[in-house]
């Protein structure tokens, strides 16, 4: 892990004209090439504003001070074919219809200008790297004839299409049963490392993120409370709101992946 793929400074976010209230407030964040980093808060903490601008999605009329620097990319960032994103809702990323082969496909096309039945013969290796089961038969199949995790492996397929450097998981595994979060998050996991890209992972639930990211940002009230890596934010959290989470999962009795990283 070297250098740093995007700097973070005093960036805030107001969405609707008039409103006092900052989603993000003066976040100073550095994201490290390559690294896995979780955004972790409650829900209304910002986690998704941040997404959503880097990404470029703020909603019209939203205003946006500070700064997002580059250094990892060396130009803007274009949406698609830098980052990949990966939502709560596959059914919000993927189209009813149009058939899986063709929403992975039109990434590679778009983005990485390959033809169609290039970009096809794509489509089916990341369908196989998503471990999806006979992709050749999976090309002509819609969205609705899947499961809500095999949907979520084809968004991942989709995400990764043009060959991003940075993916962003918003709250992807949020909407499926535990057993399929946690092969969701292998398959991020190990999609990552193979790739060499850097990992946003963001979500409300501290122990799946601590099982597998590098570090850990807590963010509250738009505010960036801490950051560090895994293992000191767990142990020795430098804020009663880290604090909190840490403790309302245990009470949830998750503790095998908060075992894994205290000592
Ligand atoms: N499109 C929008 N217009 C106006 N306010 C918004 C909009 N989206 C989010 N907000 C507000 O911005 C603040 C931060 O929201 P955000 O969605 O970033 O939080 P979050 O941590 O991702 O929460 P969740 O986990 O519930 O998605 C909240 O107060 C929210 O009500």
């Amino acid at each position: 892990m070297s250098g740093i793929f995007c700097s973070l400074r005093q960036l805030s976010v107001t969405y609707a004209r008039g409103n006092a209230v900052a989603a993000l407030d003066r976040v100073d964040l550095d994201i490290k090439a390559g690294e896995r980093l979780a955004i972790i808060g409650e829900s209304g903490s910002g986690k998704s504003t941040l997404a959503r601008a880097l990404a470029g999605l703020l909603p019209d009329g939203a205003k946006v001070d500070g700064e997002m620097l580059w250094p990892g990319l060396g130009h803007p960032p274009r949406p698609g074919r830098d980052f990949g994103f990966v939502f709560q809702d596959p059914g919000t990323s993927l189209n009813p219809v149009l058939t899986i082969g063709e929403q992975i496909a039109e990434g590679a096309r778009r983005h990485l200008g390959l033809g169609w039945k290039q970009a096809s013969i794509r489509a089916e290796e990341l369908l196989d790297r998503v471990r999806m089961p006979q992709p050749g038969k999976l090309m002509r199949a819609f969205p609705h004839q899947l499961s809500g995790g095999q949907r979520q492996r084809v968004a991942i397929a989709a995400a990764i299409a043009a060959r991003p450097q940075l993916l962003i998981a918003d709250e992807a595994t949020s909407a499926l049963d535990v057993v399929v979060q946690a092969e969701i998050v292998r398959l991020l996991d190990g999609l990552v490392r193979e790739d060499g890209m850097t990992l946003l992972f963001i979500t409300h639930d501290i122990a799946l993120a601590s099982g597998f990211v590098d570090r850990i940002a807590v963010f509250g009230n738009g505010r960036l409370v801490e950051a560090g890596p895994v293992r000191s934010v767990l142990s020795a959290p430098k804020s009663d709101y880290t604090s909190a989470l840490i403790a309302s999962h245990r009470d949830l009795a998750t503790p095998p992946l908060i075992a894994e990283v205290l000592p």
